[in-house]
C-alpha cells in the first residue's frame, strides 16, 4: 500500500547540503512528527532524455528497495510540476568526507570499524546484485549512533553492466577497468568487483587523509590503471595488507567481502570487548 506524499505533508527546515542536481533540507511530516530529509531536485536541470534523468528513476527504483543499517532509507518519492522530491532517511552527524577534512584522517581503530560497516553494506547490496559504482567520502553520511549510512544511488546499476552515461567528477575512486575501458579484454563492462577497489580507496583515504592515486587528471588515470601507489610507513602493516588486496588490477583476484570482515586488522579493531573499545574511544576523547 504505498503512501501517496504531497509537499503540504512536510513543514521545510533548514538546508542540509547540495549536491549536483538540488539541495537536501531537513523536514517533518506533519501529521506524525517523523523527522526526514528531503531531497529537491529541479525537473529542468534532470534535461529530459539526458542520462540524469534516468539516474534518479534508477537511484528511486533501488533505493527504496533496501533495507539496512548501512544504507541511508528511502522512504518514499513524489513530484510537482517542476520539482522531484525524495523522501531520505536524516542522518544525524552529516557528511563523512567532513569529519574526515576536520580529522585529518582517522584512527586505525575508527577507519577499521568503518571499513567493516561499508563491507556488509556492500555484501547486502552485491546480494541483490546491486553495484553502487560511486563509494566515496562525499556520498557517505554519519547517523546520530556514528554510522555510516551508504547514500546518493545516482550511479549504482544493476550488475553486469555496460557503462553508457560518460563519467565526470573525480576519477579518484574508479577501478582500472572503468577508466581503461577496453583493458578488461571484451566489451567495458564490469560487476561488483568495482566496488571491492574502491573499498581499498575509501580506507587507504580513512588513514592516510587523501585518495591513493590523487594527482593530475592524466597522471590518475595513468596510475590508476597500473594501481600505482605508494602507502606511508605510519600505515600498520595489517591495514597495508588489505588495502593491497583490494587494490588489484585484476577484478577476480580482489579480496571478496566476506575475506574483508574477517581480515585481521578488521578482527583486531572490530570484535575485541566493548570495554577495551570504550577505554580506546575515551583516550581518543571520543
Ligand atoms: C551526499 C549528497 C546528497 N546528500 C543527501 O542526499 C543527503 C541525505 C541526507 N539525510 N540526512 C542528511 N544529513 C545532513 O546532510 C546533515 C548535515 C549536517 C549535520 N550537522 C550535524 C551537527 N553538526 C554539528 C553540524 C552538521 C547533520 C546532518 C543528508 S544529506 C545530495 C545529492 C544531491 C542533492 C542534494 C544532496
Amino acid at each position: 500500500q504505498p503512501r501517496q506524499f504531497h509537499l503540504g505533508m512536510f513543514e521545510i527546515g533548514r538546508p542540509l547540503g547540495k549536491g549536483k542536481f538540488g539541495r537536501v533540507y531537513l523536514a517533518r511530516e506533519r501529521s506524525s512528527g517523523f523527522i526526514c530529509a528531503l531531497k529537491v531536485l529541479y525537473k529542468s536541470e534532470l534535461q529530459h532524455g539526458s542520462g540524469v534523468e534516468k539516474q534518479v528513476r534508477r537511484e528511486v527504483e533501488i533505493q527504496s528497495n533496501l533495507r539496512h543499517p548501512n544504507i541511508l532509507k528511502m522512504y518514499g518519492h513524489f513530484h510537482d510540476s517542476k520539482r522531484v522530491f525524495l523522501i531520505l532517511e536524516f542522518a544525524g552527524r552529516g557528511e563523512l568526507y567532513k569529519h574526515l577534512r576536520k580529522e585529518n584522517r582517522f584512527p586505525e581503530w575508527k577507519a577499521a570499524q568503518y571499513v567493516a560497516q561499508m563491507a556488509s553494506a556492500l555484501r547486502y547490496l552485491h546480494r541483490k546484485h546491486v553495484i553502487h559504482r560511486d563509494i566515496k567520502p562525499e556520498n557517505i553520511l554519519v547517523g546520530i549512533h556514528g554510522e555510516l549510512k551508504i547514500s546518493d544511488f545516482g550511479w549504482s546499476v544493476h550488475a553486469p553492466n555496460h557503462r553508457r552515461t560518460t563519467l565526470c567528477g573525480t576519477l579518484d575512486y574508479l577501478p582500472p577497468e572503468m577508466v581503461r575501458p577496453h583493458g578488461n579484454g571484451n566489451d567495458n563492462s564490469y560487476d561488483e568487483k568495482v566496488d571491492l577497489w574502491s573499498l581499498g580507496v575509501l580506507t587507504y583515504e580513512f588513514l592516510v587523509g587523501e585518495a591513493p592515486f590523487e594527482d593530475t587528471m592524466v597522471m590518475t588515470h595513468r596510475r590508476i590503471a597500473r594501481a600505482d601507489m605508494t602507502i606511508p610507513s605510519f600505515v600498520s602493516p595489517e591495514a597495508r595488507d588489505l588495502i593491497k588486496k583490494l587494490l588489484v588490477l585484476d577484478p577476480a583476484k580482489r579480496l571478496p567481502l566476506d575475506a574483508v570482515q574477517q581480515h585481521p586488522w578488521i578482527i583486531k579493531h572490530c570484535v575485541k570487548g566493548e570495554r577495551a573499545t570504550n577505554r580506546e574511544k575515551a583516550k581518543a576523547g571520543e
